[in-house]
């Protein structure tokens, strides 16, 4: 559905749905070897690679900075570099990729060079300092004056050196950005975790998967302790496993409608935290009083919209990190779960809780979903349209972040949407 309207109408279907549906490449993982080929001197063959917004905006803000990004199918990117970034003439505009902001501000400091690394107005709420903090304790000169983008690096060529601490309990991603950009310091670092707090662990193994991959020598240095050696990397091919998250909203599907998809890949086979959504979701309709989200946070927008089905409320602990993420996805999915009937959930400090309640699914409740540029908010919510009937999803488009082809993967399993203004 080209180009998508300015808002969709969901149908319930009056079947399970079921089908082959391959959910796109991973964004986590793609937003990596992007990064990590663009530092390697030679071509790298990235397959089964995103191309949504998040992917696409990586890929032109390494182009700027000299890199030769092709694109000779849907899902490969191929990538040559002399495995050094030049100064781009301009700012970087990343709209609202966290992952391509994060390991953007700490990768630009390894060319010579000052450079902006920005974002669209949402982008310019997210937290940055603690990234900028490690930067500086590097030696990298780096300011954010608000705290959060735009960010201004004056890159030196080189990393610094020896051990750095990271507070990463508001993102993982300051983490991930560090270690990508540590291979290039004047001797070996150490990234260590300021507290034990952190938000999804999980990223941080994708980080070191992918690093070894393109040959860096990085090594635990007891727990929340990496050391990476000063080894560069080495172009190589890389295939992209499919995205996790975007897999919640088709397992979400076979829970609601007692289907069956067939992804072409089993949930234990993924490396990203987001599959352990699975087996959650698996316990529909009798998914558990307490579901902590802290390991797979871009998941809970799905289990919560699941979770109103379900035969018993389920509060959601360990998801404070949500609040600053596209949008406070806590107040957004209870604000749209409220205005889907008054009363399904509420927020307690931090957590989420969902009253869950079986007998809403078969009933026509109007609502116009806000999806505050926010496409999980966006795909999640489309899941209680398949079960309540007058469910509207506001800017459809926004799930072109991650899953530009969210809507046609619907309408292939037999989704009747009707669009409107
Ligand atoms: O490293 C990554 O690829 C990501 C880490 C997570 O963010 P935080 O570390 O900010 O929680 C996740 O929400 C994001 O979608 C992708
Ligand atoms: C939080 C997300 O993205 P990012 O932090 O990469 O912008 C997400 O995809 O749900």
């Amino acid at each position: 559905m080209h180009p998508l309207p300015p808002a969709l109408t969901i149908t319930p279907p009056d079947r399970p749905l079921s089908g082959r549906v391959a959910p796109p490449g991973s964004k986590s993982i793609t937003n990596r070897v992007l990064l990590l080929a663009a530092l390697a001197n030679g071509t790298s063959r990235l397959t089964g690679a995103l191309k949504s917004k998040d992917t696409t905006l990586m890929a032109r803000a390494l182009r700027e900075m000299g890199v030769t990004v092709e694109e000779p199918d849907a899902t490969t990117f191929l990538v040559t570099s002399h495995g050094k970034l030049r100064t781009p003439a301009a700012p970087l505009f990343l709209g609202n990729a966290g992952t391509a902001t994060r390991f953007l501000t700490a990768a630009v400091a390894t060319l010579d060079g000052t450079v902006i690394v920005d974002g669209d107005d949402e982008m310019r709420l997210r937290p940055i300092r603690p990234l900028v903090d490690a930067l500086n304790a590097l030696g990298i000169s780096a300011v954010a004056p608000s705290g959060c983008p735009p960010v201004t690096i004056h890159g030196m060529g080189r990393f610094g050196k020896g051990r750095v601490e990271i507070d990463a309990s508001l993102s993982s991603q300051y983490v991930s950005a560090l270690l990508m950009a540590a291979p290039f310091g004047d001797g070996p670092i150490e990234v260590a975790l300021a507290g034990k707090d952190i938000g999804a662990r999980g990223y941080v193994d994708l980080t070191l998967a992918a690093m070894r991959a393109f040959g860096a020598d990085v090594t635990e240095a007891g727990d929340g302790a990496w050391l990476v050696q000063p080894t560069g990397y080495r172009a190589t091919d890389f295939h992209v496993e499919p995205d996790a998250s975007a897999a919640t909203y088709l397992w979400g599907i076979e829970a609601l409608t007692g289907g069956t998809i067939d992804l072409g890949v089993a949930a234990d086979a993924f490396t990203q935290p987001d599959a352990a959504a699975q087996a959650v979701i698996a316990k529909f309709p009798d998914m558990p009083a307490v579901i902590d989200g802290s390991q797979m946070q871009d998941a809970v927008p799905t289990l919560a919209v699941v979770a109103a089905f379900n035969n018993t409320p389920v509060r959601f602990v360990g998801i404070a990190n949500l609040r600053v993420k596209e949008t406070d996805r806590i107040r957004a999915v209870a604000n749209e779960l409220n205005r889907i009937r008054p009363g399904l959930a509420m927020e307690e400090g931090d957590d989420l809780l969902v009253a869950s309640d079986p007998a809403l699914a078969g009933q026509t409740m109007p609502a116009r979903i806000e999806t505050y540029h926010d496409h999980r908010i966006a795909m999640s919510f489309a899941l209680a349209g398949l079960k309540i009937r007058g469910i509207t999803i506001l800017d459809p488009a926004c799930s072109g972040k991650t899953y530009p082809e969210y809507w046609d993967m619907l309408e292939n399993l037999g989704v009747e949407l009707t669009p409107s203004n």
